[in-house]
């Protein structure tokens, strides 16, 4: 899916929300256990529910990489699963030196069929390019994340820029904003705003609403584009809404109540 393809999904759902799967076994709801693939149909259900208020689904691969073999194959299931017109996240937070990130590329992008992945910038150029030689495929590149330890490196100075904000400036010499998103932390709102005058045009995904208590009011305000330029996530407020029998239609009321957060948002920017 390409930049306007997915601003038009937002304008048509007026949305941007990205709902997390990032499913547990010992949170679903216990009826779910008996099923062949208890991790595939608690994820079918949510997105039953949730798609129309939706535009993109962010498994983080960590819940499904837990489970070996068959945590490899309820992900590929659910990816399947996902209606083609919902952009599509693994967030792996890969990258290594360039032989190897070809490989992580080639499973995301080629074993699966992911539009985009998360990569951690650490290990420089190097580590980040051969994600960005698939065609029509994403990086999403970590710069000031939402977690406590985020002040550990991210804010150290040099040269009078703290490191997120280099990440952001030296990345944009490898590629375009057609083809690299960064993700800024819901909880980072009130650097918002400076981080937009850095990068303009990216998209950003921002974690961090919900259960990490993001403001989305003052990220939407402050982090807002004229393609709006934000997918912003939420899993555990919206996946595990309840523990029940109902859990599917919760998640469903949760996400039409941050969609209809968001088309405020987008109605208040002219978009
Ligand atoms: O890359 C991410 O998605 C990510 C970056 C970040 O800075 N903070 C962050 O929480 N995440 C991910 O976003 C999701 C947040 O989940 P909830 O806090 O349950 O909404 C988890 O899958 C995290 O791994």
């Amino acid at each position: 899916m390409n930049r306007s393809q997915l601003f038009e999904q937002i304008k048509k759902k007026k949305s941007y929300l990205c709902v997390g799967l990032d499913t547990d076994l010992q949170k679903i709801p216990k009826h779910l256990l008996s099923s062949a693939d208890p991790i595939f149909e608690f994820n079918k259900q949510i997105i039953d529910a949730t798609h129309e208020y939706t535009v993109a689904y962010k498994p983080n691969i960590a819940f499904y990489e837990a489970l070996g073999p068959k945590g490899w194959e309820s992900l590929q299931r659910t990816l399947e699963y996902i209606p083609k017109d919902i952009f599509t996240i693994a967030d792996a937070k890969r990258g290594d030196i360039g032989n190897t990130s070809s490989l992580y590329a080639r499973a995301f992008f080629e074993q699966m069929n992911f539009d985009s992945i998360t990569v951690a910038p650490y290990m420089g150029e190097d580590s980040v390019k051969p994600f960005l030689e698939f065609k029509n495929k994403w990086v999403i590149l970590l710069a000031h994340t939402s977690n406590p330890g985020a002040s550990d490196f991210q804010l150290l100075e040099s040269n009078g820029r703290k490191l997120y904000e280099e990440v952001i400036r030296k990345s944009q010499e490898w590629s375009t904003p057609d083809q690299l998103m960064y993700v800024v932390g819901a909880t980072q709102a009130d650097k918002m705003q400076s981080i937009r005058a850095l990068a303009p045009d990216h998209f950003f995904l921002v974690p961090g609403i919900g259960a990490q208590g993001g403001d989305l009011e003052m990220v939407s305000k402050y982090g807002m584009n004229k393609q709006c330029g934000l997918l912003v996530n939420s899993a555990r407020a919206i996946i595990y809404a309840s523990s029940e029998t109902d859990f599917n239609k919760r998640a469903g009321e949760e996400a039409k109540k941050v969609q209809q957060e968001m088309e405020e948002q987008l109605l208040a920017a002219s978009l």
